[in-house]
């Protein structure tokens, strides 16, 4: 027999090989081997079993090991790597090695440890001759003595610097026993980011999650693929429905993943859903990046081996070797974070429909604030919707304020931070001992340009992206299109001198809370504090714990979190997020102040939400106003249409860099022509322009914009057209295809 394997060691082609007769009945597709490549052993993945080889047999060698007992990939995870390979333009290799962790690749075949503890203490007279013949398995012998329980192999080594073979020699003498143990740990034990694991009865379903489940549980039940947005309100009890779904596939003998956009992010979906499945008796694998190999494999080898059926994690779960899959749940799929920012460049929730469809499952996509791809889905009937209106125990939505900016810089005379109505409120909730949260958004984009009088910011008069500021040569720039125009001294709607952008940084925030509310206990959630490991956790503890008055944070902190205790929410800039050169700007903003206000009036008083903006009458703080969804679809979608972008059409990003900024702007133009004469009207291009950030690193960036119809034609003829092309090794490519980010 004749298998075609595919290295992962940096070799990106298929490979021949035989197999011996006593590997046959192992090996199948999906299979990790070790083969010989230049011959060293190298792993590889068997992609073909049973295959022609291009080669004659007898110049093939022979696969030298395999590495499981069961296959590392499944046939549905084989068939997505493959498309996977070809929708993103990504090497197999890349593909393979995002799917197979790192601690399954490197291949034992279960975790073992190796432990030593003395096997009889050494007699004074055997010491004596061991310290002056052979110190170092003196000193291990001594050292064991003092242990009143085996220790492990690797620690004892490094922690006296000796070598293996000290210890195989003590072996030998009697003096030491080695002993392997399979340590399996659960992952999660250390709790890493989740609080308590939340245990209790579940809620008695309202009549609108019944229809829900329902409507959900029909799908199962017919085991056939079939895909589900549920739009449910904040606090509607979205998560209360995943959780039945999940039940329902649990109890019928099938497995289930169920992505979240960040573990670390939300402990507390995280400690619901295990509580709730291993008080049912399923072990539940939590997938995160703070895993430890060991942990890894574990957890990975439970999917595989059908001990464990149920997986949470972050978009990388959706690779997880689950066998019999009949659901795959998509929290907050709207989220940027579930697509991949490197190689190979996937969204985690296109990729998790893909597999419910190789897979023959349900997907169930779930959010407050759908994004516009998968609500465009439902349009069009390829996607099922099902809908939660009300919060649960009819709780009342929070009630959206804004404020308008403009007048306040006028009223107060200068900067300003907080409004006075954002201040009122704050006060107030201090002294009735309830708590605030307070929201920048971080995605702000210094080199915008806002009129801080009249709000207005200059956009590209083609591209309805707002333009981008160059102070290097005082212009406006369309990044999109290079439309370009010198930088207005004043502002060109109402002559105000002053349009100079200002975004608001968490301190600036903090310290204008501090003159207001001096006596009020205050946190800070931002990079700075977050990249210290435990205070993530210990912050929202004590935010729980109510000693904590405002908490001021990055969206990021919002997902999913619920506080009883917050009944006021202020947005400080809504604006940061809105007049950013991309035209997903207004979508981003409008999930932004729902998903924020979200926060507020969670538990029995009601909550209140302060927006302060510059441009109050935009669509998306409108109707973000009147929590109308619909609305904000109707007439975002219709702009979309217009222009002719997603999720009209699809959008591929193509990035060029190098040191030689000439040399880039060269092959991309040159570039250019060979895909119009290719490609003709299946692609329109925008392009080459200089990226908006033009040097990283010391390296020149351009870029081009794809639009297409249908990107399973346009990707592999560029890709084709690159194979092709000669390319100059200093130009490094990257294509980025359904770019969810254009700066
Ligand atoms: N039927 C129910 N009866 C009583 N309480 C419920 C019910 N369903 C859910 N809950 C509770 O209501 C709260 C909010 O529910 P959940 O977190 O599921 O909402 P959500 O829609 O996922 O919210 P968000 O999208 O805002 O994070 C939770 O504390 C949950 O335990
Ligand atoms: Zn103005
Ligand atoms: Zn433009």
């Amino acid at each position: 027999m004749i298998v075609g394997v595919q290295p992962l060691a940096g070799f990106d082609k298929l490979l021949h090989y035989k197999v011996p007769e006593h590997l046959r009945a192992e090996i199948h597709r999906g299979s990790l081997v070790r083969v010989p490549i230049l011959n060293r052993p190298q792993v590889g993945l068997v992609l073909e079993a049973d295959t022609i080889a291009d080669v004659p047999v007898e110049r093939l060698k022979n696969i030298l090991e395999v590495m499981q007992d069961y296959p590392a990939l499944t046939p549905d995870l084989l068939a997505l790597a493959k498309w996977m390979h070809v929708y993103y333009a990504a090497r197999m290799e890349s593909v393979l090695e995002a799917m197979i962790p790192a601690a399954v690749r490197d291949g034992t075949r279960l975790k073992e440890e190796r432990f030593l503890g003395l096997a009889r203490p050494a007699t004074p007279d055997e010491l004596v001759a061991l310290k002056k013949k052979a110190p170092q398995q003196a000193r291990v012998a001594e050292f064991l003595a003092q242990q009143f329980q085996l220790v492990k192999k690797s620690l004892l080594l490094s922690r006296l610097g000796v070598t293996a073979a000290v210890v195989t020699a003590l072996v030998k003498r009697g003096l030491v026993r080695e002993e392997v143990r399979h340590v399996e740990r659960v992952a999660y034990a250390d709790n890493w980011s989740g609080g308590e694991v939340v245990t209790g009865l579940p809620p008695k379903l309202n009549p609108e999650q019944t229809a829900v489940v329902d409507s959900v549980g029909e799908s199962l039940t017919k085991g056939k693929f079939a895909v589900h947005l549920l739009h449910g309100v904040t606090g509607s009890g979205k998560t209360e429905v995943y959780l039945r779904a999940v039940e329902q596939v649990l109890a019928a003998g099938g497995s289930a993943i169920y992505l979240v956009p960040e573990v670390a992010l939300t402990p507390q979906t995280v400690s619901r859903l295990r509580g709730r499945f291993e008080a049912a008796g399923h072990q539940t694998v939590v997938w995160h990046s703070h895993l430890g190999e060991g942990e890894r494999l574990d957890g990975w080898t439970a999917l595989a081996s059908g001990k464990a059926r149920v997986v949470v994690g972050a978009r990388s779960a959706i690779f997880a070797p689950v066998r019999d899959l009949r659901l795959i749940v998509v929290d907050e799929e709207h989220e940027p974070a579930y697509k991949q920012d490197e190689t190979p460049r996937y969204h985690g929730r296109d990729v998790a429909v893909y597999r419910a469809k190789l897979a023959g499952a349900t997907c169930l996509l779930g959010s407050a604030t759908p994004s516009l791809e998968s609500f465009a889905n439902v349009k069009s009937g390829k996607y099922r919707l099902d809908v939660l209106t009300k919060r649960v125990d009819d709780k009342k939505m929070p009630d959206i304020q804004i404020v308008d900016m403009r007048i306040e810089v006028m009223r107060q005379r200068g900067l300003v931070t907080l409004s006075r109505l954002l201040v009122n409120h704050m006060q107030a909730r201090f002294e009735r001992r309830e708590q605030t949260i307070l929201f920048i958004n971080r995605r702000g984009y210094s080199s915008s340009m806002q009129c801080r009088k009249c709000g207005h910011v200059e956009q590209c008069p083609h591209c309805s992206v707002a333009m981008t500021y160059h102070r290097a040569d005082e212009t406006l720039k369309c990044h999109l299109c290079g439309h370009q125009r010198g930088s207005p001294a004043v502002c060109p709607s109402c002559a105000a001198p002053d349009i100079r952008w200002r975004g608001l940084g968490t301190q600036r925030v903090e310290e204008a809370v501090r003159r207001v509310l001096p006596r009020a206990r205050m946190e800070r959630m931002d990079t700075d504090t977050m990249s210290k490991k435990h205070r993530f956790r210990e912050i929202l503890s004590e935010f729980r714990a109510g000693k904590i008055d405002v908490l001021i944070g990055t969206q990021m902190i919002g997902k999913g979190l619920d506080f009883p205790n917050v009944t006021l929410v202020g947005l400080v800039d809504a604006d940061l997020s809105m007049h950013v050169p991309d035209f997903r700007a207004n979508e981003r903003t409008f999930q932004l102040l729902v998903q924020v206000a979200g926060r507020a009036g969670r538990g029995d008083r009601s909550g209140e939400v302060v927006v302060q903006t510059f441009t109050p009458k935009a669509d998306a703080i409108q109707y973000a106003k009147r929590a109308d969804f619909d609305g904000f679809a109707e007439v975002e979608l219709g702009v979309r249409k217009q222009f002719q972008y997603p999720p009209y059409r699809h959008l591929i990003h193509h990035l060029f860099r190098g040191k030689n900024p000439e040399k880039i702007k060269f092959y991309a133009e040159h570039w250019v022509k060979q895909v119009e004469k290719a490609l003709g009207s299946a692609v329109e291009m925008r392009g080459p322009t200089p990226s908006p950030i033009e040097k990283v690193k010391d390296e020149y960036r351009y870029q081009i914009w794809y639009f297409c119809a249908r990107a399973t034609k346009v990707v592999p003829e560029l890709v084709r057209l690159q194979a092709e092309m000669k390319w100059p090794d200093d130009v490094t490519q990257i294509l980025d295809v359904d770019a969810m980010s254009l700066m």
